[in-house]
């Protein structure tokens, strides 16, 4: 049977005067991979705030695991990892699994010696993005690919069923990127759902399972392969201005 993570029914949000959603229907169920995509400002940030919590729907109905998302309480379950997570200066103290611990529990101070247990699971999720060799290493010295591994190592520490990772790429050079794919490609492998908000879509289109195109209301819900064989003139409708879409063939 399909388990929905996240069922979005009629949600519309304004700020203040200023609608950022309008009436949004739309599930994510377990073992999806979505790609959101839409033009700046198209409300994919406010989307994931209404999921995480952060926001209330000014109208419609959000559910996480069936519960009200303002009521949702075990928040380990939903991992975040911000557009802005790349932030770690040359200079800041504290080594990768210093930084990965602190997605255990806020409450570990940065320099507090771990536990036994805690370094187990931190170990596990340094290993599963793949960075086990820098474990060690203070994080300012690694790039700033390396450090958004860390950061969604961080983020899987504590075991989320759904990931969600705003615009990871930004920043990184074209062969990470593809490595970065493949990475949340065996994240998704092993039962991780994620929703990815990205600008890259002819490398995500090639990743993902299902593509969601959002500008203020959803444009578009369906497989990579439809959303490819779009018409210039309808991306360009949902995007509002015209969209060159480069596709990656391997
Ligand atoms: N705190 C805020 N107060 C008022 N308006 C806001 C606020 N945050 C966002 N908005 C507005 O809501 C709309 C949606 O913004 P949002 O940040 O969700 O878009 P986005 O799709 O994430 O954009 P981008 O791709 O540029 O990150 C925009 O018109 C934006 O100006």
């Amino acid at each position: 049977m399909v388990k929905t993570i996240v069922n979005m029914e009629n949600v519309s949000f304004h700020y203040g005067n200023r609608q950022a959603l309008s009436k949004i229907n739309f599930q994510i169920n377990e073992g999806d991979f979505i790609g959101l995509v839409g033009p700046n400002g198209g409300g994919k940030t406010t989307l994931i705030k209404l999921i995480l919590g952060l926001e209330k729907p000014s109208a419609g109905n959000l559910t996480l695991f069936g519960v009200p998302a303002q009521k949702y309480k075990q928040k380990s379950n939903i991992g975040y990892v911000s557009q802005k997570a790349n932030t770690f200066n040359r200079g800041f103290p504290a080594t990768v699994t210093e930084v990965v611990a602190m997605g255990l529990t806020a409450k570990l101070g940065y320099f507090k010696r771990v536990s036994k247990q805690v370094k187990v699971k931190v170990e596990e999720a340094i290993e599963q993005v793949g960075m086990s060799a820098y474990k060690n290493e203070n994080i300012g010295n690694l790039s700033g690919g390396q450090q958004q591994r860390i950061f969604i190592a961080r983020a899987l520490v504590s075991k989320p069923k759904l990931l969600i990772l705003d615009e990871p790429t930004v920043g990184v050079d074209a062969e990470n990127v593809e490595k970065f794919f493949d990475l949340l490609h065996d994240l998704n492998k092993q039962n991780i759902t994620l929703l990815l908000v990205t600008h890259d879509i002819g490398t995500m289109t090639h990743h993902a399972s299902q593509v969601v195109c959002l500008n203020k209301t959803l444009h578009f819900h369906g497989n990579p392969s439809t959303f490819e064989s779009l018409s210039k003139e309808q991306l360009s409708d949902f995007y509002g201005h015209p969209l060159n879409l480069v596709t990656h063939h391997h």
